[in-house]
């Protein structure tokens, strides 16, 4: 038998009217609006009265009401509305119906405690690595970037599937990182979490999609009946998820930190411009290996991470003897770095190559124009483009020629043994060094010294190693120096 049947107050044609879960989310939003002060007394029959429904109903609401805090129910005294404090403040219906009431005050908190729960369950997730999580969350991110990019997702009507996919799917990134920190207490605020995430994509896309894909038990209390047009996701904050979601399966606990705090920065507006939150955000680059990422994907995260933190690129020297790897790690350090490359023999003018071919090494005078011409095309790399060129730079007064053109010029050593370059001359084809001119470099060389801006790195790494280390480094330094 219905409440409708039993009562006669009750609407026979909106069956849900008088229904207990009615009956409490209407109380349950007047108690949280204030419209019920604290201390009022609550009686069954003024329940029953002013809902239109059963004693047994109205009963079972303040039970519910009670167990939630809101009211405290006792025998023979009746119930009486609690303070705030005594609320059952993460409960999903007293979350709900503090949205509909105060939505921005909620938002506020949720986001409040969002920012404090997340960046450290990214790092504990980042820490524990479990390989289901990771495969979740890269799985998710893609997800995520991919449904954002779908050409109807802003469209009314075609995009409202599209929408309610990247809803499900953006809860469900969250809930995994959550459930990635292993704390059972953080997964246990996934609901609050996951309702922040709903109302406030609900709130971005107001209008049709709201009525064709949210769904509620509850009338509509409130409800915003503007038609407005949804909005597509900020590109920078699916890249951020994309780099939290790599970051966790890197292990990386500072740069997965990062991100998650940038996530929730974004949410906030004008915090992503936050010195402080950019200054972790590089760290967390710092540590992030953008490789790790699909190469389908890597251009775009590396030009929104650049365009947010938008890093100076000091110009990359690659220097060191013949054959020790200028070219191969300089042409992939450039790729990594979205920088320019340069091969700096390009530059040799026409008699110095012809002397080398014959087996003439050079010297400092026929090295000056060379010099002077490389040294021109690193004054004309943009500061915010950069640029990779080779030299072999093999004296300091040649490096400090270069520097003069530019101060903040990077040196790379990559730095072989005799009988490794000689090698690896006599085996490369179609190049005009000949082996037999390799002791002479080494003569030439004069290593990087301690107060010259560089690093030297074991030229018999992996080039991916060698390139991984470079970027690890200038991300250092660009991190103490960012303005340099
Ligand atoms: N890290 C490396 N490990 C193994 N072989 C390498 C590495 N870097 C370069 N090589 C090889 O050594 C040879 C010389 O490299 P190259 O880039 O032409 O040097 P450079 O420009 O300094 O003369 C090439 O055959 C290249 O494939
Ligand atoms: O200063 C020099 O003597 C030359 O620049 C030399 O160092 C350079 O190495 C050759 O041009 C060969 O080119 P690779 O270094 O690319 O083999």
């Amino acid at each position: 038998m219905t409440g409708a049947e039993l009562d006669p107050l009750v609407d026979s044609e909106d069956a849900t009217r008088g229904s207990t879960a009615k009956v409490v989310e209407l109380l349950g939003c007047q108690i949280v609006e204030g419209a019920k002060p604290r201390d009022q007394h609550l009686t069954v029959d003024a329940v029953m009265h002013e809902f239109g429904t059963t004693r047994p109903m109205a009963r079972e609401a303040l039970q519910t009401l009670h167990q939630k805090g809101l009211i405290n129910l006792q025998p023979r005294i009746g119930a009486t509305v609690q303070a705030l404090e005594r609320w059952d403040l993460l409960d999903p219906d007293v979350i709900a119906w503090r949205l509909e009431v105060a939505p921005d005050s909620q938002m506020r908190s949720l986001t409040e405690l969002r920012e404090v729960i997340e960046p450290r369950a990214a790092r504990l997730a980042a820490l524990s690595r479990s390989a289901a999580v990771c495969h979740d969350l890269t799985s998710r991110a893609r997800t995520l970037l991919a449904l954002s990019e779908e050409p109807d997702f802003a469209r009314q009507r075609e995009g409202a599937p599209i929408r309610q996919r990247f809803r499900d799917v953006d809860a469900a990134f969250h809930r995994t990182l959550l459930a990635g920190s292993r704390n059972e207490l953080f997964l246990r605020l996934s609901h609050p979490v996951v309702m922040a995430l709903n109302h406030r994509i609900d709130r971005d896309w107001a209008g049709g999609h709201q009525e064709a894909t949210v769904t509620s038990a509850r009338a509509p209390v409130g409800a915003d009946t503007v038609q407005s047009y949804p909005t597509r996701p900020e590109p920078i904050a699916m890249w951020l998820h994309m780099g939290l979601a790599y970051a966790v399966d890197q292990g990386l606990a500072t740069a997965s930190e990062a991100f998650a705090e940038a996530i929730l920065a974004e949410i906030r507006g004008g915090r992503l411009q936050d010195p402080a939150v950019l200054d972790r955000l590089r760290a967390g680059l710092d540590e992030f290996n953008a490789n790790g990422l699909p190469s389908a994907r890597r251009d775009g995260f590396q030009d929104a991470m650049a365009a947010l933190i938008r890093v100076r690129h000091a110009p990359v020297v690659v220097m060191g003897v013949t054959g020790c790897g200028k070219t191969t790690v300089g042409r992939y350090l450039a790729e990594s770095l979205r920088a320019p490359f340069e091969e700096g023999d390009r530059f040799h003018p026409r008699r110095n190559v012809e002397s080398m071919e014959h087996g003439g090494r050079l010297d400092d005078r026929s090295r000056s124009p060379w010099l002077a011409a490389i040294a021109g095309r690193m004054r004309a790399a943009g500061s915010e483009e950069g640029l990779v060129i080779t030299c072999s730079a093999l004296r300091r007064i040649y490096r400090e020629l270069l520097r003069v053109a530019r101060p903040d010029a990077f040196f790379v050593h990559l730095e072989l043994d005799q009988d490794e370059a000689t090698a690896r001359v006599a085996g490369r084809q179609s190049h005009y060094m000949p082996a037999s001119l390799v002791p002479s470099q080494f003569e030439d060389l004069e290593p990087l010294q301690e107060d010259e801006a560089g690093m030297t790195v074991d030229a018999t790494l992996p080039v991916e190693r060698i390139v991984a280390e470079v970027q690890t480094e200038l991300a250092r330094r660009t991190r103490r120096h960012p303005t340099d």
